[in-house]
């Protein structure tokens, strides 16, 4: 995300976010994770269930929740089935 997005949630929302990464299988949701992170992200393999993960980033604590997308549409499909 650009510098001046992160500058304009300055101010009008808490410094403390709650996230979920919803997105189909693959769109690259865990490596935008762990990139927000500053982590290594040339191992990462596909998200079984979920992961939880707190991250400082640009003045804001974030804690975002990171759903595979394979079991997330699985469970889905299950609610719907
Ligand atoms: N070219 C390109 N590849 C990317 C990008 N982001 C992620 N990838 C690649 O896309 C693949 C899937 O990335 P993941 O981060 O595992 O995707 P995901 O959405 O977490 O997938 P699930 O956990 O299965 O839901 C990996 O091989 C990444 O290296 C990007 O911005 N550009
Ligand atoms: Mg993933």
């Amino acid at each position: 995300m650009p510098g001046e997005l992160w500058d304009k949630l300055k101010g009008s929302v808490e410094q403390e976010l709650r996230i979920v990464l919803l997105g189909l299988d693959n769109a690259g949701k865990t490596t935008l994770l762990t990139r927000l992170a500053s982590e290594d992200a040339s191992t990462i393999t596909p998200t079984q269930g979920f992961n939880v993960k707190s991250v400082h980033s640009h003045g804001f604590q974030l804690n975002v929740w990171d759903i595979g997308g394979q079991r997330g549409a699985m469970l889905l499909e299950r609610c719907f089935t």
